[in-house]
């Protein structure tokens, strides 16, 4: 069955139709959508039905992919996963000097406007290129491996290109009208710790997050409720993750997107100003990196146990309709046998250019171990 699947993909490939496969965290099942032309449809209104995938930049067009074919098939992670702890086993490519102060300066520059009051925390990334062996396929086939809890995908359209990628960062899930999001922040290599010690830049860099997205959301749900703020592994990687739930008021996902979207995770705060510095100092174009992509308003039957209501048949169904968004990090875009890699992360006040460059190798490791299949 599965096979199948791999098969469907490999013929849509060579068709240069658009299609996306992907796994949601923590589940077997991979699901391929396939469009029967070649098309580039966009997400208008967020009423669609579809796979969407949105740039970083939030005037930019959100394209989506429709579903003209559903294919899906279990995948079990087999046992030669790739090793997440080793972190001396990645051939990190060499960085230009240059390369290295630019980010830095970056940084430091940033610091610098934070204690000049113009902005609170800001997101700065950077991307790298490194060559690989063999088909995106096979990539992807990697990343289902070895990232069973992020969501796991392959993208592509004749029109945009390819990307891949293994994102721990729910942007959020709305199923009727109840939501759930998170705030995603902090981060420092895993060494086996489940819960390591977190320092106040990693805290504060993180709780900036939970505030914006609580009051984000205050005025559009009832029943907001905040969770205990916990670690949450990310392949290589530890990150400090809050969970926040609440029951939308009225249900408008493109005015909830456009709040969410881009979070102090990915942008800074205040968003507007944070945005602006990204822009005129980043050098390169995110594109997709750190925007966002999922299902919008797929429809799922619901089969629930036998109720009074329901006698003969020993169990009702009930449609509902779920969108499953994700924030996208920890990702590539591949052309021919080139990977350009993005990294990033999040700048206080605290921070230490150099120990921030830091952050953006460890980070990069997601993807160069699964192109190194170390
Ligand atoms: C921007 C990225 O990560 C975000 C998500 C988790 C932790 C982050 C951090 O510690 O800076 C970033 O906010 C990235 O991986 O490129």
């Amino acid at each position: 069955m599965f096979q199948q699947l791999l098969q469907r993909i490999e013929e849509q490939l060579l068709q240069e139709k658009p299609l996306v496969v992907y796994r949601k965290p923590s589940q077997k099942m991979v699901k391929g959508i396939f469009q029967s032309d070649s098309k580039i449809h966009y997400c208008i209104d967020f009423k669609e039905t579809g796979f969407v995938f949105a740039p970083f930049n939030e005037k930019g067009e959100v394209i989506l992919i429709p579903i003209d074919e559903l294919v899906q098939s279990q995948f079990e992670p087999s046992e030669h996963s790739i090793s997440l702890n080793n972190k001396s086993q990645i051939d990190y490519p060499s960085t230009d000097i240059d390369e290295k102060n630019f980010h830095i300066q970056l940084v430091a520059k940033a610091i610098d406007e934070i204690k000049k009051g113009r902005f609170k925390k800001v997101v700065l990334s950077r991307l790298m290129s490194a060559t690989f062996q063999g088909a995106p396929l096979q990539l992807f086939l990697k990343l289902l491996n070895t990232y069973t809890e992020a969501f796991c995908y392959m993208w592509y359209h004749p029109k945009v290109g390819l990307w891949l990628g293994a994102t721990p960062e729910v942007l959020v899930n709305i199923q009727n009208k109840q939501i759930q999001t998170m705030s995603l922040a902090g981060t420092q290599p895993y060494t086996g710790d489940p819960d390591p010690d977190w320092k106040k830049k990693e805290r504060e860099e993180q709780s900036m997050v939970t505030n914006y997205i609580t009051n984000a959301l205050k005025s559009l749900v009832t029943n907001l409720y905040i969770s205990e703020t916990e670690s949450l592994r990310a392949g290589s990687l530890m990150h400090l993750r809050t969970k926040i739930t609440g029951r939308l008021k009225v249900l408008d996902i493109k005015k909830l997107v456009k709040l969410l979207h881009p979070t102090p995770a990915v942008g800074g705060l205040p968003k507007s100003e944070a945005y602006d510095f990204i822009t005129a100092n980043e050098n390169y174009n995110r594109e997709f990196y750190t925007g966002y992509l999922g299902e919008l308003n797929f429809k799922e039957e619901i089969e629930r146990a036998s109720s009074n209501r329901n006698i003969e048949n020993k169990a009702y169904r009930s449609i509902h309709t779920k969108t499953d968004l994700f924030v996208n990090l920890r990702c590539m875009q591949i052309v021919g046998h080139n990977a350009t890699i993005y990294v990033g992360g999040g700048i206080t006040t605290d921070s230490i250019p150099e120990q921030e460059w830091g952050e953006t190798v460890n980070k990069s490791a997601t993807m160069l171990k699964v192109i190194q299949n170390r």
